[in-house]
């Protein structure tokens, strides 16, 4: 189970991302608003409990001043991967650095500005680390990328000049 909190309900259409990749692999997830500014009390006991409860990692994300991921990775031993959410100033560099500078000691994985994708896709490597079947989706996962990347090059040289990749051809 992996838990995926941020600080508003106003993150969730970026967030909904980490749970649309959980999905997409048969991963189990919760949800819930948990904000370090303002509820910090619950946000202590939900990190505190989480590896007791059977999380295994826990995706946070926040926008603005995000304090969220830090503070949750503060009082669990659990990994915590970090969501910088954009909002409508300063486009997630407030966020970003927010979460991306933590001191030594107490690592976040911060993810891209809005990445929750990836973060979910980081969530399920971490499980596959010790499940094969898991391990084998995300490689076929991998392989599947790598087929419709060559297929847009093939696409692109094809519109281009019908040259292969190296120019030959031309
Ligand atoms: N950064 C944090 C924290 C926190 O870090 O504890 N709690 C809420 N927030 C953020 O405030 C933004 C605005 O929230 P509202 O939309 O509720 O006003 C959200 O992006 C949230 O993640």
């Amino acid at each position: 189970m992996i838990g995926i909190v941020m600080g508003s309900d106003s993150d969730w259409p970026v967030m909904e991302e980490a749970a649309k990749a959980l999905d997409e692999f048969e991963v189990p997830y919760e949800v819930d608003v948990v904000s370090a500014h303002r509820m910090p009390r619950e946000m202590v006991a939900y990190g505190e409990n989480a590896a007791s409860r059977g999380l295994k990692a826990i995706i946070a994300g926040a926008g603005g001043a995000a304090h969220l991921p830090g503070m949750l990775a503060s009082v669990t031993p659990l990994p915590v991967i970090g969501v910088p959410v954009p909002l409508k100033y300063l486009d997630g560099m407030d966020s970003l650095l927010s979460i991306v500078q933590m001191p030594a000691g107490v690592p976040v994985a911060t993810v891209s500005i809005g990445g929750a994708r990836n973060a979910g896709l980081l969530a399920a490597r971490i499980l596959a680390a010790h499940d094969p079947g898991l391990q084998a989706r995300m490689c076929e996962f991998q392989d599947e990328l790598n087929a419709q990347a060559t297929e847009k090059g093939k696409r692109l040289r094809a519109k281009v000049d019908g040259a292969d990749a190296f120019g030959f051809g031309r």
